[in-house]
C-alpha cells in the first residue's frame, strides 16, 4: 500500500512477505457450518469474533491473509462492515490481505470493482485481489492498471482446485491450454513492467490439478488453494508450482480453521503447516 513517501509494489512487498514468514497463506472462511461449531452466531457479529480470533491466532505467523468475501457478502451491508475491519486488522497484523472476491466483467464495469478492491482510499481496499478472466484477460486490464498505480496486486483464475474446471480450462486452442494461456497473458503484463523482483499479477492454480499449466514464465507469483480439505498434498504443491516455487502462496482455509475455536490449538496447527510451506529462507 502506498503511504505517500515510499513506494513498492505488491510483488516486492509479497516477495519480503515470504522471505520472512515462508510461503503459508491461511483462509478467513466462515462458513455457516464453522461459526455454529465454534458456538457463535450465523450474523455479523458471529463474523467478526470468528475472524477475531483467527487473526490472533495466524495474524502474525503467514506472509498473507485470504479473507473470501462470499462468507461476508451472504451477510449483506453487515457483512460488508466486517469485512472492511477484517481487512485492515491483516495489515495491523504486518500480513498482506489478499480479498478472495473473484471479480470480472466488461472493461468499464471492471473499472468499477478495481475502484473499489484496488483504489488507495476505499474502504475495501485489499492488497491483493482476485480475478476470473472468463470475459477475456484484457477485460481486466482496468484492474491490472490500478493495481498497478497502487502498488497492489491481482491474481488471475488460471487453472482452479474445483473437480468441474478440467473441461473449460483444459480445453486446448491453437497455444495451448485455456489456463496456458491466461498464466501466459499474465505473465507478459509482468514481463512489461520487469523491477527486478516478482510482478505484481499472479495467477491461481489448484493444488489438486493433475495437468497443470507451465509456470515458468510468469514472473509473479502463484496461489496456490486446494490443500488440506480438497485433498491436495505438499508433493502435488512441488509438483505443480514447479520454478514458481518459491513465489507460491499456499492456501489452507478450512483445515486450520476446524482446529478453532481455540486460539492455541489453531496456531499450532498454523505453524506446523508453515514449516511445512516454507520454501526460502530469510535474507
Ligand atoms: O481454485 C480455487 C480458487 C479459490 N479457492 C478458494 O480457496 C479457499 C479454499 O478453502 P479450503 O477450505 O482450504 O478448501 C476457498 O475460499 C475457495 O473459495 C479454491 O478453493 N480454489
Amino acid at each position: 500500500m502506498t503511504d505517500g513517501t515510499s513506494r513498492v509494489s505488491f510483488g516486492a512487498r509479497l516477495h519480503g512477505a515470504v522471505r520472512a514468514r515462508g510461503n503459508l497463506c491461511v483462509g478467513i472462511d466462515p462458513h455457516p457450518a464453522l461459526l455454529e461449531a465454534w458456538g457463535l452466531g450465523v450474523d455479523a457479529a458471529g463474523l467478526r469474533e470468528f475472524s477475531r480470533r483467527s487473526l490472533e491466532a495466524f495474524g502474525d505467523l503467514v506472509p498473507a491473509i485470504k479473507p473470501q468475501v462470499a462468507f461476508f457478502e451472504e451477510h449483506g451491508s453487515a457483512g460488508f462492515a466486517v469485512l472492511e475491519e477484517v481487512l485492515a486488522s491483516i495489515v495491523e497484523a504486518g500480513a498482506l490481505s489478499i480479498a478472495d472476491a473473484k471479480r470480472g466483467d466488461i472493461g468499464s464495469t471492471m473499472a468499477g470493482y478495481s475502484r473499489a478492491w484496488l483504489a488507495e482510499g476505499s474502504p475495501l481496499a485489499c492488497d491483493a485481489l482476485t480475478v476470473s478472466p472468463y470475459l477475456g484477460v484484457g477485460s481486466l486490464e482496468a484492474a491490472f492498471d490500478t493495481a498497478s498505480a497502487n502498488d497492489r496486486g491481482v491474481f488471475v483464475l488460471a487453472r482452479t482446485s474445483n473437480p468441474e474446471a478440467g473441461g473449460l480450462q483444459g480445453a486446448t486452442g491453437p497455444s495451448g491450454t485455456v489456463a496456458q494461456m491466461v498464466v501466459d497473458e499474465v505473465g507478459r503484463r509482468n514481463a512489461a513492467s520487469e523491477t527486478g523482483t516478482p510482478g505484481s499479477f499472479g495467477v491461481v492454480v489448484g493444488a489438486t490439478v493433475a495437468d497443470p499449466p507451465r509456470l515458468d514464465a510468469l514472473s509473479g507469483p502463484v496461489l496456490m488453494p486446494g490443500v488440506g480439505e480438497q485433498g491436495g498434498t505438499s508433493e502435488d504443491v512441488r509438483r505443480i508450482a514447479g520454478p514458481a516455487l518459491p513465489h507460491t502462496l499456499v492456501n489452507v482455509s478450512r483445515h486450520v480453521l476446524r482446529s478453532g475455536p481455540d486460539v492455541g490449538a489453531m496456531r499450532a496447527v498454523v505453524r506446523e503447516l508453515a514449516e511445512t510451506y516454507r520454501f526460502a529462507g530469510p535474507d
